[in-house]
Order: C-alpha cells, then structure tokens, then sequence
C-alpha cells in the first residue's frame, strides 16, 4: 500500500517539460489517489489551459529565463530571483511538500532551492539527452536526477542519476491490442502522414510542407494531419485545400494518442517529449531539429534515434519542399523500410518510466523518514 503524499511539480513553460510533470503525477495519483499534487510555475497560458484540462491545480511564480536576453532582460531576471525564492518558501509552507520533482525550465529553480533549504526531499527529471542549464545547476543540491537518454551526463558532484527514460502519457503507449499502431498497410489508403511542429509549432516545416504540397500528387491517397502552432494554420490549410489534399490542420491538437495512432508516418521536430513518445508508440518518424535549442539538443536528441535506424533525419539548412517531398515519396513507397523503422523506434521506448520514478521516489522516502 503506497501512502498518500503531498507533492510538487515545479517547472514547466513547454509542453515538452510540462507533459512528463502530468505523467508522474498521474502515477503518483494512480498509487494513492488520496495523494495532491501542486504544479508551480509561470503558469504561460496553453500549460494552465492542460493543467485544468487535466484537472491538476497550479500556483503561479514570478520568475525570468536568463538565456537570450539582452543586459537589461539578464539584469530584471536576477534581480527576480530573491522575490521567487521569498514566494517559493510561501507556496512549501503552505502545501507542505513530501517531495519536489523539478521538471526542468527556469521556473523549478526557485522552487527545488527553496525546498532543499527546507530539507525536503528533491529530484528532477532531465527530458534532453543534453541537460538544460537549471537542471546542470540545480543537479548538486537534489536526491536523484531521472534521465531520458542513456547518454546523457551531469558535471561531477552530481546527485545519483538513474536511466528512467522520458515519462509518457499511458494512454500514447504502445498497445498491441490497439489496432492501427504499426498501420503501414498499403492496402488501406490512405497514407497517414502526422507532421508536429512541437508544442509552439514549427515555421519552418510549416513553410516546407506549404511548398511541398503542389508536388505531392504523385505519392497517391494521403492524409495528412498537421500541427501548425497559432500564426500559419490559415497558410499551411489553404495550400492543402488548393492541391485537393486532405487535411486537418490545427494549431495544436488535444487528441495526440489518436493522431499518434493513426500515423503511418511521423515529420517533426525532435523535442525530447515528442522523441519520447514516438517510441512509445512505435512509429516510423522524419526528425527535422529546431537548430537553435540550447546547445543545438534537438539534433542530439533526433541522432540517438536514427543511430539506431529508427528514424530518419533532415537538418533545417538541407530542408525545403522538395527534399521533404522526395524523403516522404520513398518511405510511402517502401512500407518494409517504414514498419522497420516503427518497429526499431518501438524498441527504444521506455513506457514504465514514470511508475519506475514514482517508485524510486517512494524508496528515497522511506529511507528519509
Ligand atoms: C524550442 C525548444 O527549446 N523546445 C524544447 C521544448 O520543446 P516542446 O515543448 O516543443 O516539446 P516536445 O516536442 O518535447 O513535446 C511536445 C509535447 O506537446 C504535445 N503536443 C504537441 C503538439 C500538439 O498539437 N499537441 C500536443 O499535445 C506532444 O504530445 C508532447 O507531449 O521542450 C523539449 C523537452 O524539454 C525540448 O527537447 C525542446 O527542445
């Protein structure tokens, strides 16, 4: 019998930190449902819309991101900081915390510091094979860092770091009594074809696949549902409706196991959440890496897939409509290469990791009390 604990999400911003935070405290909750759970960040305004979706409370925090501002932005953050740890301190007196998992994103660094100060017990989970920076600096100061990534290291001095893999909704995981995961069928047009922008969309793809859709006549019946991000869903819908392609564009979708599901074929960014997650569900995927995420972690991120022949990659300076036309052409054309690819991709997903952390966070709480 697991007993009921008070526990803290902190951090968040994106959907990439924002949806491993939900899949640990739905695990936490699944093992005691008499447990709370506070999630505490900036509280932008598509995380508060999941959260009450999800039916999770939130406190907001004061709190600014150093990296990529200008003198004045950096010089506002900092002197930020001394107010968030100060509001911190007042949202752990309040709930009263057993445990504070730091999902990465500037907003757990107050947080984690201020429960550490407390003595409360504190671990983080690390999406990105290559650390952020709040996790690298608060990853001293906690009991355990959950990793996503084999590969992935902290500076020494570290707390312990355990191989948990990246948590994932339960319900994107693979399920082999669920018809349509591994769908590569070509006798049963059309092909599914998912292209994900990441959780604020992606220009970019969204510009390749506009150019795209006046060549894509040849590849016969597609379907294609794609994920735009708020400001080019009117763009990317018009050229699909001008070339008679059938389409459901959004700027995000709330129904992602499904969309999942019904892929044959995956073109996306390769944030680690979504990466996660297509392993999760076995599918075939093209990664195109934002360029400029810190440290240039997308493409790291997307190699540790297409090392393994689990997914294929195209580098945004190498990306237009006709390169993606043409790698899209010869996957559709070759359903032994896609089922291998989904297959390959299945292997590497590790859908226990949020009952593995829950249960080691479990353990480190009994050897506190
Ligand atoms: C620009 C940037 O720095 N992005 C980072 C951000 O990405 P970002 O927030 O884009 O995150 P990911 O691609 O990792 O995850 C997106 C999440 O949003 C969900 N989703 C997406 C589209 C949609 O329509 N509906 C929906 O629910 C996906 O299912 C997934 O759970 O956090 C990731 C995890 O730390 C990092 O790897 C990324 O580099």
């Amino acid at each position: 019998m697991y007993r009921p604990l008070n526990i803290i999400i902190a951090g968040g911003g994106t959907g990439g930190h924002l949806f491993p935070g939900i899949a640990v405290a739905r695990e936490f909750m699944a093992r005691n449902p008499e447990s709370r759970v506070l999630f505490v960040s900036t509280g932008r305004p598509l995380e508060l819309e999941i959260l009450t979706r999800e039916g999770f409370s939130h406190q907001r925090i004061n709190v600014s991101g150093l990296k990529g501002m200008g003198l004045f932005g950096k010089l506002r953050a900092v002197m930020k900081i001394p107010g968030s740890i100060w509001s911190a301190f007042g949202v752990l007196r309040r709930f009263a915390p057993d445990l504070v998992v730091g999902v990465g994103g500037y907003s757990s660094g107050p947080v984690v510091l201020a429960a550490r100060w407390r003595g409360i017990a504190c671990v983080l989970q690390e999406q990105n094979i290559l650390p952020g920076i709040t996790n690298r600096l608060l990853s001293r100061w906690v009991d355990r860092i959950y990793v996503s990534f084999q590969e992935t290291r902290f500076t020494e001095g570290h707390a312990p770091a355990i191989w948990t893999g990246n948590p994932v909704r339960k319900e994107i995981s693979y399920d082999d009594r669920v018809p349509g995961i591994f769908s590569v069928d070509s006798s049963s047009p059309p092909f599914g074809l998912l292209v994900l922008g990441g959780s604020q969309g992606a220009h970019s793809i969204n510009q390749a696949m506009v150019d795209a859709a006046g060549r894509m006549g040849d590849i016969g019946p597609l379907r294609i549902v794609h994920q735009t991000g708020i400001q080019d869903a009117e763009m990317v819908r018009a050229a699909y409706d001008k070339y008679g392609i059938s389409s459901d564009v959004r700027a995000f979708f709330n129904d992602m196991p499904e969309q999942y599901r019904k892929a044959d074929l995956i073109v996306c960014r390769a944030g680690a959440t979504t990466v996660a997650e297509i392993s999760a569900v076995g599918k075939a995927s093209i990664f195109i890496p934002f360029p400029h995420a810190a440290d240039n972690h997308q493409e790291l991120n997307a190699r540790t897939r297409v090392a393994a022949g689990a997914a294929e990659l195209i580098l945004e300076k190498d990306l237009d409509g006709e390169s993606l036309v043409n790698r899209i052409r010869r996957l559709v054309e070759h359903p032994d290469d896609l089922r291998d690819m989904a297959e390959r991709a299945r292997c590497l997903g590790r859908p226990d990791a949020a009952a593995e952390i829950v249960d080691d966070c479990y353990q480190l709480l009994e050897k506190r009390v």
